[in-house]
């Protein structure tokens, strides 16, 4: 951001603060670099020119609804604007046509009622207070309009509210294109119902957010000729594998796993379960509730859910045998075998869980166990067997639960595909991107990576319309400008997408 040229003794302006991040002041006085403030909490505070912000004093005391009408678009004026909109239960904002979404951390009905979707429903962008609904409505006239197909993108941090958002565009697009009165449930219905089995295997509770969605997710809803949905298809990324075996206090594992240990009891006995605090993958942190939930009560609404969106008795059954086994095989441990770098199952407690595993998928327990403690190499001349040493034997009984579990989700939303059901014939598509943002953490893995090129690639696509596409309009308008100084990664993208063709295109 530019340093402010229009800063004097009188200026109202803001200056960084550790606890607000920004307080409003008055420049007392200014000796080379140094702008001494005077804040409205009376203290005296002296920051670099260059961090010293204009405040607008005639900004209108409820903010503005469209922050391009702002007179200082700077990071204190857009949160100050954003703050005093909220104040007043407008969590709602427009930037040109980008909706800025507060996350009120309450239920607001009466935001999404029918009544308010009908008010919504052909209104002129703009013509009302900024909503969700407007940006839905606008994707879905464009498409009626040009017959063109659109993307809404959801983005922001863990907990910002983007799978709620997600869930209000779909209800608002399955109020304009949905059929009433058909027999059956319809593709909308089966769309919105497939959320509680998403979320009960993709997500799970983290530091931020209770239920955070450990997936991103495309979904593309059909329409046919008339605008009438006719189909639709969910597409998942990135499904976070590492919390299948590895968590730590005060955050859980996938739903799912509580879910099938407060099962009822008949259903515990089948599967051989006892309580979440017996299996490592889920004691590993000392978390194994969430306030206010009902994880007996999740387990049986999630089996409704299913039903609803079609899985089959059977069906439900071999899942709920997947997830036990993997609680199973996180129990099965190692010790030191006869032979060096060798490994044999520790003890009778092992054993036990090497054959209930084996036993719930179907599979020769031996071959389990040899599967867990022996590597398989096939070289072009022969097949080399080798022992690992129990270290080694953990990290491939950990491979095999994490790859057991995103094989189960990727199946488990291909069923859901299956039985929404996609239309060949659709003419036009809305498609709704629900991707989780920015990851860093004190260790970052190979996950954080792909989450992190994946959202340094929609920044570069928000960059281009945003900035890139809107300067050079003005450029060939011959419009007199200031160039916006934004941070352009595309050098980094590109070093990274080279590399990738290179490892592809490697023998
Ligand atoms: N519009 C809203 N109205 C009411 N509550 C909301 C709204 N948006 C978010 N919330 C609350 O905030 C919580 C977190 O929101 P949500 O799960 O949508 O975040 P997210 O951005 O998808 O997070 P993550 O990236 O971790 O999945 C929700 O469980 C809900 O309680």
């Amino acid at each position: 951001m530019a340093s402010p040229v229009n800063i004097v003794v009188g200026s109202h302006v803001w200056v960084e603060d550790p606890v607000l991040a920004w307080i409003d002041g008055e420049v007392l006085q200014i000796n080379g670099h140094d702008v001494h403030v005077r804040t409205t909490s009376g203290k005296k505070v002296v920051a670099n020119v260059s961090k010293v912000f204009p405040k607008d004093t005639e900004a209108p005391p409820g903010g503005v609804d469209d922050m391009t009408r702002l007179s200082y678009l700077h990071e204190p004026g857009v949160l100050q604007n954003l703050a005093m909109r909220y104040e007043l239960n407008e969590i709602y904002t427009y930037t040109g046509n980008i909706l800025i979404a507060v996350n009120p951390f309450q239920r607001l009905p009466h935001l999404y009622d029918t009544h308010m979707m009908g008010q919504y429903k052909g209104a002129g962008f703009g013509e009302l207070s900024p909503h969700v609904f407007a940006v839905a409505d606008v994707a879905y006239r464009a498409m009626i309009n040009e017959g063109k197909s659109n993307s809404i993108l959801v983005s922001g941090e863990s907990g910002a509210g983007k799978t709620e958002t997600t869930k209000m565009l779909m209800r608002y697009l399955a109020y304009l294109g949905g059929r009433s009165g058909i027999e059956g449930r319809t593709v909308e219905q089966q769309v919105l119902e497939s959320n509680p089995v998403l979320e009960a295997f993709g997500n799970a509770k983290t530091v931020r957010n209770n239920n955070s969605s450990r997936f991103g997710k495309f979904v593309e809803i059909q329409f046919d000729k008339n605008g009438r949905i006719s189909g639709a298809a969910i597409r998942t990324y990135l499904l976070e594998r590492s919390r299948v075996c590895q968590i730590n206090t005060p955050e859980r594992n996938y739903h799912c796993f509580y879910l099938l240990c407060a099962a009822p009891q008949e259903e515990k006995d089948k599967y051989k379960l006892e309580s979440p605090e017996s299996f490592h993958y889920l004691n590993q942190s000392k978390c194994f509730e969430l306030d206010g939930v009902d994880d007996s009560l999740e387990y049986l609404a999630t089996r409704r859910a299913m039903d609803i969106v079609g899985i089959s008795e059977d069906e439900q059954e071999a899942i709920f045998r997947v997830v036990a086994a993997i609680l199973h095989i996180g129990n099965i441990d190692f010790i030191k075998g006869q032979e060096i770098d060798s490994s044999a199952i520790k003890d009778d407690k092992s054993m036990f869980h090497l054959k209930t595993a084996a036993e719930l998928l179907m599979c020769d327990a031996k071959g389990l166990e040899d599967a867990l403690i022996k590597r398989v190499m096939v070289t072009p001349e022969e097949v080399i067997t080798r022992t690992l040493d129990p270290a080694s034997a953990i990290v491939s009984r950990d491979g095999l639960a994490k790859t057991l579990y995103s094989r189960l989700f990727d199946w488990l939303v291909e069923k859901i595909n299956v039985s929404i059901g996609q239309d060949p014939n659709s003419k036009s598509l809305i498609g709704v991107l629900d991707i989780y943002g920015f990851e860093s953490f004190k260790c970052n893995s190979f996950e954080q990576f792909c989450i992190n090129f994946t959202n340094e690639k929609l920044q570069q696509h928000f960059n281009q319309h945003v900035f890139k596409m809107e300067q050079e309009e003005y450029t060939k308008e011959e419009i007199n400008w200031s160039y916006i100084e934004f941070i352009d990664n595309q050098d980094v993208l590109d070093l990274i997408e080279k590399l990738q063709l290179q490892a592809l295109m490697e023998p």
